[in-house]
């Protein structure tokens, strides 16, 4: 749906001109995803040549919008990745409290008005798909008092608990209670659980959170230190606090790039918060926010999936927008290992593994994923990918998820030789290239799945890829996008039957 968008204020230093200099065809290729079980098939091995365009951040725009829910009047959030499922899903989450929401898919942006908000209890079953779902109880409980939201869903990669978000609520004056569903009656709540803590084991079952703030009053500001530099549970206090009474001082927080996105939000909201980008924030709480603009930054992990495109497949391809210091991890990991990267100009990456600039083949490398700057978790799978085409071994220890492991099998499927000991895989790389043959694999989670459709690209033969909602979730048209870059790949959907 096209729609005419009012101009609330001047754009920031990203502006959409930043996004709309690919070819039309690249650009503005729409994909209808629906919830019907889809196929990738992949021919290869395929040679990646051109430039691709990444979109917003995901995981940005789940928090922008939720935070949208703090604010009277409109805001509007430019370079949304409003393809994906998971996007679809929040929007659904927010209309289902009251909240207007006009989508501009052509321009990627989003209308957003929070005025007409009528209940705190969102629709469980849409809560129960995303992770992003969660935040909303930080702005609810700080604008209206009260909170009834779902567990978070998103990807099966381990525990995700939330005893965070909750002792930090309490912190800044709330009560939490976890109420559980004990049978399918979505919505029919039998039984309490714990007012105490012991959130953490029940958060992969399905229950509500409820939330409220003390004796009627609002929430008040107070200082929570975070045990473990959570993202979600950062973003959901943040949110929270910036409409509690009074300065809250937050520490150990997340340095995460979408942290520093959202705090931008909302100071131009009218919030007052400080310290964004570092282990501190320190937010002074206002009675009322307003409205605000906001353009999404380019997806870090959308740009690190086409880094190693490039890499997996010895091509060279330019990727834009980047912004560097997002990615410098990977970059200096593919840099080891012997790929080109030169920024061509102050958002553009040159990434070659062509072997006229790296010599026969690229080395392995060990990586350990860890909070921001340090590397992304996000990344993990695509990367295992990679080196399984590296000469040598690479050692690979996931420190984030406890069970982000799951890519493993399939590839090993393709012939990958992966060795896994609890979080750590051994990585038996190739001395002289892939190895890695077609075969038809399953995706179980968004960046395990796009790690198949990488070997997918690099393995000889036709590798076929069930599951491809998962990567749906996350990236936006990445079909379309990996076919401009002359990979052989096709999207299977099957014919629905008429009723
Ligand atoms: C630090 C980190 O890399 N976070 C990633 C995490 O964010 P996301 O916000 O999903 O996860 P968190 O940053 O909250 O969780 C990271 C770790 O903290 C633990 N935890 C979290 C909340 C809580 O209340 N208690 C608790 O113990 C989790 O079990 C996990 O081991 O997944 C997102 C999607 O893949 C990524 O974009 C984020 O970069
Ligand atoms: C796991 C991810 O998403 P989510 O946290 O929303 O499940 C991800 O973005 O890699």
């Amino acid at each position: 749906m096209t729609t005419s968008l009012p101009h609330l204020k001047p754009l920031k230093p990203y502006t959409l001109s930043h996004y709309s200099s690919l070819p039309r065809s690249q650009t503005q290729t729409q994909i209808t995803h629906t919830r019907i079980p889809q196929t990738l098939t992949i021919t290869g091995p395929t040679s990646l040549s051109g430039q691709v365009s990444i979109s917003g951040s995901k995981n940005s725009s789940l928090s922008l919008l939720a935070a949208t829910l703090l604010c009277s009047n409109s805001s509007l959030l430019h370079n949304v990745p409003t393809d994906l499922t998971d996007i679809q899903s929040m929007l659904s989450i927010l209309n289902s409290v009251g909240v207007k929401t006009q989508v501009d898919v052509r321009r990627k942006r989003i209308l957003v008005n929070s005025d007409g908000i009528r209940c705190v209890e969102p629709c469980l079953e849409e809560m129960r798909k995303i992770r992003g779902g969660f935040f909303v109880i930080g702005p609810l409980l700080a604008r209206f008092g009260e909170a009834i939201v779902g567990l978070p869903g998103g990807c099966d990669i381990g525990e995700r608990p939330v005893d965070l978000y909750v002792r930090g609520l309490r912190a800044l004056g709330a009560v939490v209670e976890l109420r559980q569903v004990v049978d399918d009656n979505v919505g029919c709540s039998l039984r309490w659980e714990c007012s105490g803590l012991g959130l953490s084991n029940l958060a992969s079952q399905d229950g509500k959170v409820l939330a409220r703030a003390a004796n009627g009053r609002g929430l008040i500001g107070g200082n929570f230190h975070l045990d473990y530099p959570s993202v979600g549970a950062t973003e959901t206090l943040m949110m929270a606090a910036s409409m509690a009474d009074g300065v809250t001082v937050l520490s150990n927080v997340a340095k995460e790039p979408e942290v520093i996105d959202l705090a931008r939000f909302l100071n131009d909201s009218g919030a007052c918060v400080t310290g964004a980008g570092s282990d501190k924030l320190l937010i002074k709480g206002k009675f009322k926010m307003h409205g605000a603009e906001c353009v999404v930054s380019p997806d870090r992990i959308e740009v690190g999936t086409f880094m190693i495109a490039a890499a997996i497949t010895r091509s060279c391809i330019l990727i834009s927008p980047v912004i560097p210091s997002y990615v410098s991890c990977l970059t200096d990991k593919l840099t080891i290992s012997g790929c080109k990267i030169t920024q061509r100009n102050h958002d553009t990456f040159q990434v070659s593994a062509v072997p006229a600039d790296v010599g026969e083949n690229l080395q392995g490398f060990d990586v350990k994923t860890s909070p921001f700057p340090g590397f992304p978790t996000d990344l993990q799978p695509q990367t295992m990918a990679l080196l399984t085409t590296c000469n040598g071994l690479s050692i690979v220890e996931e420190s984030v998820f406890d069970k982000r492991m799951g890519h493993v099998r399939e590839m090993q499927k393709l012939g990958a030789e992966i060795h896994v000991c609890g979080s750590t895989a051994l990585v038996f790389g190739r001395e002289k290239g892939s190895t890695l043959h077609g075969c038809r694999v399953d995706a179980a989670d968004l960046r395990g799945g796009v790690s198949l459709v990488l070997a997918g690209l690099a393995a000889e033969g036709t590798t076929e890829i069930n599951g491809i909602a998962h990567v749906d979730r996350g990236y936006e048209n990445l079909d379309a996008k990996l076919q401009f870059l002359g990979a052989n790949i096709k999207r299977l959907i099957p014919a629905v039957s008429p009723l």
